[in-house]
Formats: structure tokens, sequence, C-alpha cells
């Protein structure tokens, strides 16, 4: 039987927009799948036992953090295909990373077993207002960290790029409107959030200080690539663009 189509199969594939997919090479299946999967069980197991837990933030920690390793992934397989890799879930974000998540964990558990009346079972005003604030600054930074890498797409890369690439374009708008360094901004509050939602004093120190020092070198590192790249534009646009992380030099001298 014929086709009533106006248009052949040829037309069909000259038509259809070429779409860059992901290096499978790079995003070996079983590797992707697996973690997805790995982080899937962990929401889900965290999100289903959270109203039988006393200490609900512990699983709103783990909730946050499954998302937030899915999301580095996602966003970067869905606007910057060409980059993803299966280290893109970032959970392999360095040893401090781990070291430190390790650590606030442990001192979590250590706290709760040692003190319960003072983290478990306190429903003071205080200790709500201390929650709450962290579980805000956790939201807002991970709503503006995925904006930011959905705004500036190609231009993102998760290793600071030295080199200028081809489609590498100067992103001023979306967040980049009120934030230099968005992506920054966000993974800075969503991990200070993170230690003020488990009610770890130490951690929390111990995070501003590891994080301030991280992005003071890293930020000005990266600057020195963008004014290469991008000349003068660059220039106008960081003194016209403030970063937003509590001291961190918004004149690119850190
Ligand atoms: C991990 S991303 C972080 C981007 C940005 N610092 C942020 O916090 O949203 C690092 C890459 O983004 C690039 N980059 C940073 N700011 C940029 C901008 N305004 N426009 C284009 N590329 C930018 C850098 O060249 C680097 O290779």
């Amino acid at each position: 039987m014929e086709s009533n189509s106006t248009y052949s199969m040829e037309d069909k594939i000259e038509q259809t927009p070429v779409v860059i997919y992901p290096d499978i090479n790079t995003n070996l299946p079983h590797e992707v799948t697996g973690t997805s999967f790995g982080l899937g069980i962990l929401l889900g197991v965290s999100l289903g036992s959270l109203p039988f837990m006393h200490f609900k933030p512990f699983n709103l920690y783990i909730i946050a953090l499954a998302l937030f390793h899915f999301l580095e992934y996602y966003i970067t397989a869905k606007y910057n295909p060409k980059k993803v890799n299966s280290q893109s879930f970032l959970i392999n974000n360095g040893i401090e990373y781990t070291v430190a998540h390790t650590i606030a964990i442990f001192e979590c558990l250590v706290e709760g077993w040692l003190f319960p009346r003072w983290k478990t079972y306190n429903h003071s005003a205080f200790r709500q207002i201390i929650v709450t604030l962290g579980l805000t600054l956790l939201i807002v930074g991970q709503l503006v960290r995925s904006l930011a890498m959905y705004t500036a797409g190609k231009s993102f890369s998760h290793i600071v790029k030295v080199e200028k690439e081809n489609d590498h374009k100067l992103v001023t708008n979306g967040v980049y409107l009120y934030f230099r360094h968005p992506s920054y901004f966000g993974f800075f509050w969503w991990a200070m959030g993170t230690q003020l939602l488990l009610l770890n004093p130490i951690t929390s120190v111990a995070f501003a200080y590891v994080l301030h020092g991280f992005f003071s070198k890293r930020i000005p590192f990266e600057e020195r690539h963008l004014v290469d790249f991008f000349g003068d534009e660059y220039i106008k646009y960081r003194q016209s663009v403030k970063i937003w992380i509590p001291f961190i030099n918004d004149d690119g001298n850190n």
C-alpha cells in the first residue's frame, strides 16, 4: 500500500534536527544506570522512612545529597551533552569533599548518641530556626546552581577551562545577571545549608573555612582565564556583577 504522506522517509530524516548525543564511551551505561539506581535508592529509603524518624534533618540531608548528585549529571546531559561523562555526577568530587561529608555524618551520629536531648529531641524555637535556615539555604543554593548550569549550557564545564573552546561564549544573562559565579554561590550555600540542617556546630564552621579557602583560589584562577578568553567584555562584566560569597573579594584579586 502506498503512503499518503507528501514526504518520503529520506525527507523526514533530512528534516530531523541534529541532536548531539553524549559520547557513550565516557558514559558507560552500566556505570550511569548503577549510579542513578544507587542515588534513587538513597532518596527513596530516606523519603520513605522520613515519617518514622525522630531526627528528620538527617533524612532531608541524604535526600539533598542524592538530588544534588543526580542533577549534576542530568543537567549536564540535557544542556551540555558534549561534556557529560560518568564523572558528571560529581560523586568523586575530590578527597576533601568525601572526607567532609563523612565527618559531617559522623558528627551528626555521635552528637545524636551522646546528646540526644540537645540534638534529636530538642524542640526549641532556636533549633527550628537553624533547621529552617539550613533547609532554605540548601534549596536556594540548589536552585541557583541548577539554573547556572542550565543558563551557561555549553559554556559550563565541571573542570575550569584554560584554553578557549569554539563554542565557549561569555554568559551574562539569567542568573549570571545577579551573580558572577552562580554555580559556586549555589554550591557554597547548599553545602552550608546541609550542615546547619544537621545542627552540626563543628562541621558548619569547618565547611565555611574549607569552602572559603577553595573558592578564594578557584575564582581568581578561573577569572584570569576568562579575561584571556573575553578581554574587556569580561572585565566590564566583573566590575558590574558581584559574587555574593562572604569574604571573597569582588574585584577578582583574592
Ligand atoms: C564549574 S563552571 C563555573 C561557572 C561559574 N564560575 C559559575 O559559578 O557559575 C567553570 C567554567 O565556567 C566558565 N565560566 C565561568 N564564568 C563564565 C561566564 N560568565 N561565561 C562563560 N563561561 C564562564 C569558566 O571558563 C570555566 O571553564
